[in-house]
């Protein structure tokens, strides 16, 4: 169940790493390298790479994801969301310049926002549906007008609906929902039974890795619980000796494995 993300920050590399954006590569190959029988999934962040002029890295990346962990689905987080013929060419850049198997989408703009990505035949398409910031309630949590004058569902709930009934067309879809709000996690999980769910939230931003699980977990619904600093700067700061670093990120994504392990229903 456990991702790491992948969202470097030169700030915060080790030792003599530390604020040289050249090493974007070496510090995230390092991670995967430590971390690649743990998880489930990678999630490499493009904006980190992008501010810090480092696409190259990234491309670099993810070939060495492929060739050190073939296994391992890799979900390009971009976010991206615009009208179909700019939607064409941010799929080109997740699945064809970066190879990734799946995206993240803000399903705002609709449906036709999303249809380039689904020619991607294999392709996963995750779209924002509850996200774990304070600020998603701003508009995910805002009741929309429903039938006869009568309350309709939340924003998220109708995403997740649509995600799960028509918009689905080629089975591609996917949904985030952040830890930081298990019960929306099981108000989707509800609506939703067998999306799959990417959750970020645990770690940095304290979300409740538990009750995450017991939310969105079922056998025949698979959840992705990702985190990213909480495991990357493990051991950059304090005691831990920079050489050490990857040695404690492995130990905190074990760490969280175990957790999400332990707190999934058995029988
Ligand atoms: O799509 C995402 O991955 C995402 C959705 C969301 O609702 N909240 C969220 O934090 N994320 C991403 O997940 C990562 C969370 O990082 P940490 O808080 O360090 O674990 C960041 O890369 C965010 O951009």
């Amino acid at each position: 169940m456990l991702c790491v993300g992948l969202d470097p920050e030169p700030s915060k590399f080790p030792g003599a790493w530390q604020g040289d954006p050249s090493r974007i590569f070496d510090f995230c190959a390092a991670i995967v390298d430590a971390t690649k029988d743990l998880v489930c999934a990678f999630k490499p962040q493009i904006a980190y790479f992008a501010a810090q002029r480092a696409e190259d890295q990234l491309e670099r990346l993810m070939a060495h994801i492929r060739a050190v962990a073939p296994q391992v689905p890799v979900i390009l987080d971009a976010k991206r969301g615009d009208i179909g013929a700019t939607a064409e060419q941010y799929a080109r850049e997740a699945f064809e310049r970066y190879r990734a198997d799946a995206v993240t989408l803000s399903p705002f703009m609709g449906l036709d926002s999303i249809e380039p990505y689904m020619k991607w035949a294999g392709k996963g398409l995750i779209l924002l549906c509850r996200t774990s910031n304070p600020g998603g309630s701003d508009l995910q949590a805002q009741r929309l007008a429903g039938a006869d004058g009568q309350p309709g569902s939340l924003l998220y709930e109708h995403i997740a609906r649509l995600a799960a009934g028509d918009w689905n067309r080629g089975g591609q879809l996917a949904l985030v929902v952040g830890a930081t709000f298990p019960a929306e996690v099981a108000r989707v999980r509800e609506l939703a039974p067998t999306l799959p769910l990417l959750i970020p939230g645990i770690g940095a931003q304290g979300g409740d890795a538990e009750a995450t699980v017991r939310a969105g977990w079922r056998p025949e619904g698979p959840i992705v619980v990702s985190s990213s600093r909480a495991v990357l700067y493990a051991g950059t700061q304090g005691e831990q000796g920079p050489a050490r670093f990857a040695g404690a990120a492995r130990h905190a994504a074990l760490t969280a494995r175990e957790q999400l392990q332990q707190a999934r229903p058995r029988g």
